[in-house]
């Protein structure tokens, strides 16, 4: 699928990840979502929807799955592997706590699977063995979106990105004033939320903020 993350992760650059806002009102989220995408480069769209049961999500992924793929925005459910396959979701993003990682590489077939791996090397190679397409380090900085429990550096990124090829996607309180050290530190992807959803002029200009910020970053050393 054209602009999913690992497979199109550009050699030259690192690349902007949306998540959804936790809660959204799926009759103007849409429209949101198209002028936020329409504003910049994003590579992705993560589904994150955590208090929905089962029905609300399939409906947000309905509304919203057209949205992000007619603009060669990969579509990822998070959570949910084998509701991914079901519903035409461009993959899924895994947590520790999220089912058997072997049996979602296995269901998801050519679809991208993206791990979380908290502020762990051992997880990260775990998650890499296993088939990741990506893995997920967090949380960088404070963030107010989760009650993030793992603390990532940006060690972490150099050290993945200098020995490993599958891409690694920085996420957790990532802002335009302070994302500069983790492009230069090999993040292939920034992954945010409230950057983008939060911004004092709107989302689009989340968008054009982060994707700027990112153009400005020193690049990695390799
Ligand atoms: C890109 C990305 N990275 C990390 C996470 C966190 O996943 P998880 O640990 O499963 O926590 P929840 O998102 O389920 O609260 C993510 N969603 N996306
Ligand atoms: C969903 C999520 N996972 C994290 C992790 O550390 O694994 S931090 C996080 C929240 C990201 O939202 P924001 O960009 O608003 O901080
Ligand atoms: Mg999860």
């Amino acid at each position: 699928m054209a602009g999913t993350p690992p497979r199109n992760a550009p050699a030259d650059g690192c690349r902007l990840y949306l998540v959804t806002p936790p809660r959204l009102d799926l009759a103007a989220f849409p429209d949101l979502l198209a002028r936020a995408l329409d504003a910049g480069d994003c590579a992705c769209l993560q589904l994150r929807l955590k208090d929905a049961g089962r029905d609300e999500v399939c409906r947000a992924i309905d509304a919203l799955r057209p949205v992000a793929q007619s603009r060669g925005v990969a579509f990822l459910l998070n959570d949910d592997a084998t509701l991914a396959a079901e519903t035409g979701c461009d993959g899924a993003h895994l947590g520790q706590e999220d089912g058997d990682h072997a049996a979602a590489r296995a269901l998801l077939g050519d679809a991208t699977l993206g791990i979380t791996c908290h502020d762990s090397r051992h997880l990260a190679m775990r998650a890499g063995e296993m088939g990741a397409d990506y893995v997920a380090f967090g949380a960088f900085f404070p963030t107010s979106t989760k009650d993030a429990q793992h603390h990532a550096g940006t060690d972490l990124l150099e050290w993945w990105s200098s020995i490993f090829e599958i891409p690694c996607v920085a996420i957790g309180g990532i802002t335009a004033a302070n994302c500069a050290p983790l492009v230069e530190a090999g993040a292939d992807f920034l992954a945010v939320v409230g950057a983008v959803w939060n911004h004092p002029d709107g989302p689009a200009e989340g968008v054009r903020a982060m994707n700027a910020a990112i153009a400005a970053a020193p690049r990695p050393e390799r």
